[in-house]
């Protein structure tokens, strides 16, 4: 099967350029100016006027399958991906049962690789039931098919369990992924503690309780020399300890969510569960830190934390909820919208977060646009304005703060391995 991608627009040395991409079976055989007249093919697709995209990849989302999927499942939960224009997503471990046994991954692998609408890899767990202090069979998990170790849902508490298991990953050659929370230090807090949150009088999770762990942690990263890497980094004083061990020579990386970007404490006016996520949004001092944190390269990429919950839970006020939004089917469109239509970020720097670094610091053949790779591609529309709908929504998941908002940047079509994962109805 051959198809071929006509007259869009793609990035080419940080500019758009018109270009042809030819797709032959899964991979893309050639990219051109004007490649029709030499070459038979089964379709051809009409780009012009389209960004033609290298497929987003997802270092972080929820999926929810097994055990909860009343909130999401593998099937939804990776169309709302590439409904998002993402071509491969990362599955966190906060299932039930979680995968700490090669047997319970498997499983998952199995699942994630028949309902996958676009590509599932899948993290393994730290601990036994992200919980405690009792190591998995890092080595058995690997063998087994684990993408890299996270516990996320919850920080690893103790420095000697992390330092065990920092040094396993090391040896097998697979990062630790960690939710950094140290769970004496949030003091039951539902939004960041400052001056928000005490005007609403809503208990506050102090910043210092991510902080902390992310500066064990980049000590024990030094010591182990494993591939340490931070998820939804949230703080001004956190980004500055990743950006001084990377100056140390540490093996740091780190995401930021597109939440924590757009927005902070200072959008929660009232008690309201679509802004209550973890970590929480920050001041305002935060958020312009994490800015400046992705244009100086201490943050790596942008990682969505897609986090679906039932529309009854997030219902509920702050103090009942649970914590986590969605993000899959926002974020490209949000961020254009918000950072490279203003100037603060180009294109190319966007697609650099949201593609090419994902894949490239977590060894994925994905993320780039060139001959003899995957054809896992994204059109999207960058001028066409639309509003972001909950009805528009493939995840089981509503709970999101960007419903309402009048956007550009419209996937129109994700093609994943050569075949449309989704496609617009124009
Ligand atoms: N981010 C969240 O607020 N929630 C996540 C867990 C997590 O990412 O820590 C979830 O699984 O719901
Ligand atoms: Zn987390
Ligand atoms: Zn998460």
């Amino acid at each position: 099967m051959r198809r071929l991608i006509k007259n869009g627009q793609c990035l080419v040395d940080g500019h758009l350029q018109v270009r042809d991409i030819l797709i032959a079976d899964d991979k893309i055989e050639k990219i051109g100016e004007h490649l029709t007249a030499n070459v038979p093919v089964d379709q051809i697709i009409d780009a012009q006027g389209l960004f033609v995209s290298p497929g987003l990849v997802d270092l972080h989302v929820h999926l929810r399958e097994p055990g909860q999927t009343d909130k999401e499942t593998v099937r939804m939960g990776s169309l709302a991906a590439a409904h998002g224009g993402y071509t491969t997503i990362a599955a966190m471990p906060n299932v039930i049962p979680a995968p700490d046994t090669p047997e319970r991954l498997k499983n998952m692998l199995a699942l994630n690789q028949r309902d996958g609408a676009v590509h599932v890899v899948q993290y393994a767990t730290i601990t036994t039931d992200r919980g405690g202090d009792e190591l998995v069979d890092m080595a058995g998990l690997k063998a087994a098919g684990a993408f890299a170790f996270s516990n996320d849902g919850n920080g690893v508490q103790t420095a000697g369990t992390m330092y065990q298991a920092m040094k396993q990953a090391a040896k097998l050659k697979l990062a630790v992924v960690a939710h950094a929370e140290d769970d004496s230090l949030t003091y039951g807090g539902v939004m960041h503690e400052g001056d928000v949150s005490k005007r609403l009088g809503l208990p506050g999770i102090p910043s210092v309780s991510e902080t902390a762990q992310v500066a064990r942690d980049v000590v024990l990263a030094a010591a182990t020399g494993v591939h340490y890497h931070v998820c939804h980094v949230s703080s001004a004083a956190t980004v500055q300890v990743i950006r001084a061990a990377k100056a140390a020579g540490v093996h740091v990386t780190c995401e930021v969510s597109p939440h924590h970007l757009l927005l902070s404490d200072e959008a929660i006016n009232r008690d309201n569960a679509m802004l209550k996520m973890n970590p929480p949004l920050g001041s305002e001092q935060d958020r312009q830190a994490l800015i400046a944190g992705l244009l100086d390269g201490t943050i790596d990429l942008i990682a969505t934390d897609h986090a679906p919950h039932t529309d009854a839970e997030k219902a509920q006020s702050m103090l009942k909820a649970p914590f986590g939004i969605t993000g899959s089917e926002t974020a490209f469109a949000m961020l254009y919208t918000q950072f490279v239509k203003t100037g603060v970020f180009s294109l190319a720097q966007l697609i650099n977060w949201l593609a090419v670094q994902p894949a490239k610091l977590f060894g994925l053949n994905a993320g780039k646009l060139a001959e003899g790779k995957p054809a896992d591609i994204t059109l999207f529309d960058l001028t066409t304005p639309y509003k972001i709908k909950a009805t528009d929504f493939l995840s089981k998941g509503h709970n999101s703060p960007f419903i309402g908002e009048q956007v550009v940047g419209k996937t129109i079509r994700t093609v994943v391995s050569g075949q449309d994962a989704y496609v617009n109805k124009r």
